[in-house]
């Protein structure tokens, strides 16, 4: 099987990695000539346009696109229109919106092209081996790329979800869930860090990801960052997002779903991005008010 891979970053790279291992044939395009050098420097085919890449692949062509969601994907996908064949798969295997998935399968489908939303989870590590994936789009055409999926996932890490859309559509659901999950985390170490006892935070993810309740990849992530910097301090509490957490609250709002978990991960992600706020102003400066408590002034 022979794939035309877009995007060599932190993903795509891996990921072209993952492909070849298991003897897949892997052609790639970048963009950026320092990521089509890192790529060829690890075995990996390139091309040095995209046009050039379309034209070298067999048809009917599988395509897969890693870039930034958004504009780049976006573009990406319409230069595909134009340069790729009817009867060509393409997978957009980046956090796309679904509502944009939904609208790239109707554009892809007049050109009777077939369009595939995937999620990929896992991380820098799952795309490089053992990877997670959630696919959307037609169900016959999907058999003809499932060993692809075979190859590159973790057992039974892969799950066709239904026609196009499905597949971003779980991946932002899944990653609402992750913003819950590491905002409970990070909470509970911050009690400890406040607590009269003197945890050692290594110690304690390392114990709680072995046979706890609470065990699990996040927590072994949390004992590696706690094993390079043990209380965290080289690091700002900065907490950016790029989109899935704030889709999964507009999705629970519009369906009237609570969604309070979340959300409230969610802003604090918005909050940490802020040194002082008007909230805060604005509380401080009517509890003075009526109150007469006390102000910290700038
Ligand atoms: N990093 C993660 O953990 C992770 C996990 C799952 C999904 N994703 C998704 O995968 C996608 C890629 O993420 P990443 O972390 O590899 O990003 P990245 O920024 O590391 O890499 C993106 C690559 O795409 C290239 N690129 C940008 N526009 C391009 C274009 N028009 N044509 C060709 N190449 C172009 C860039 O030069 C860069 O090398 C994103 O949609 C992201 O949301 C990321
Ligand atoms: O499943 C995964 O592998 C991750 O969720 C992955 O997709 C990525 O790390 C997120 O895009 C981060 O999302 P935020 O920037 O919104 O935290």
């Amino acid at each position: 099987m022979e794939i035309g891979l877009i995007g060599l970053g932190k993903m795509g790279l891996n990921l072209a990695q993952n492909m070849q291992d298991h003897d897949l044939t892997v052609k790639a395009f970048d963009l950026m000539p320092e990521a089509r050098t890192r790529a060829a420097e690890v075995g990996v085919t390139t091309a040095d346009t995209l046009a050039a890449l379309i034209d070298s692949l067999q048809t009917p062509r599988l395509i897969w696109v890693m870039v930034p969601a958004g504009k780049p994907t976006k573009a990406t996908l319409q230069s595909l229109r134009e340069l790729a064949s009817a009867g060509d798969r393409i997978i957009d295997g980046g956090n796309s919106y679904y509502q944009d998935s939904l609208a790239e399968a109707k554009a892809f489908d007049a050109k009777q092209m077939h369009f595939f939303d995937v999620g990929s989870s896992g991380g820098m590590s799952g795309a490089r081996a053992n990877g997670n994936f959630m696919i959307g789009g037609d169900k016959a055409v999907f058999a003809t790329i499932e060993p692809l999926f075979e190859a590159i996932a973790q057992p039974g890490g892969y799950l066709y979800t239904g026609p196009a859309g499905s597949g971003h559509y779980l991946k932002m659901v899944h990653n609402g869930i992750e913003y819950g999950m590491m905002a409970a985390i990070g909470e509970g170490f911050d009690v400890l860090a406040n607590s009269p006892f003197d945890y050692d935070n290594e110690a304690v993810a390392a114990m709680w990801d072995h046979g706890s309740v609470i065990r699990g990849w996040l927590m072994e992530l949390a004992a590696d960052a706690f094993s390079k910097d043990p209380k965290l301090e080289q690091l700002k509490g900065v907490m950016h997002s790029s989109g899935e957490g704030a889709w999964t609250v507009e999705e629970g709002i519009r369906q009237h779903t609570p969604t309070p978990v979340i959300t409230a991960a969610l802003m604090a992600r918005y909050n940490s991005e802020r040194t002082d706020t008007m909230t805060g102003k604005v509380v401080a400066a009517l509890r003075n008010e009526f109150g007469g408590h006390p102000i910290d002034k700038n």
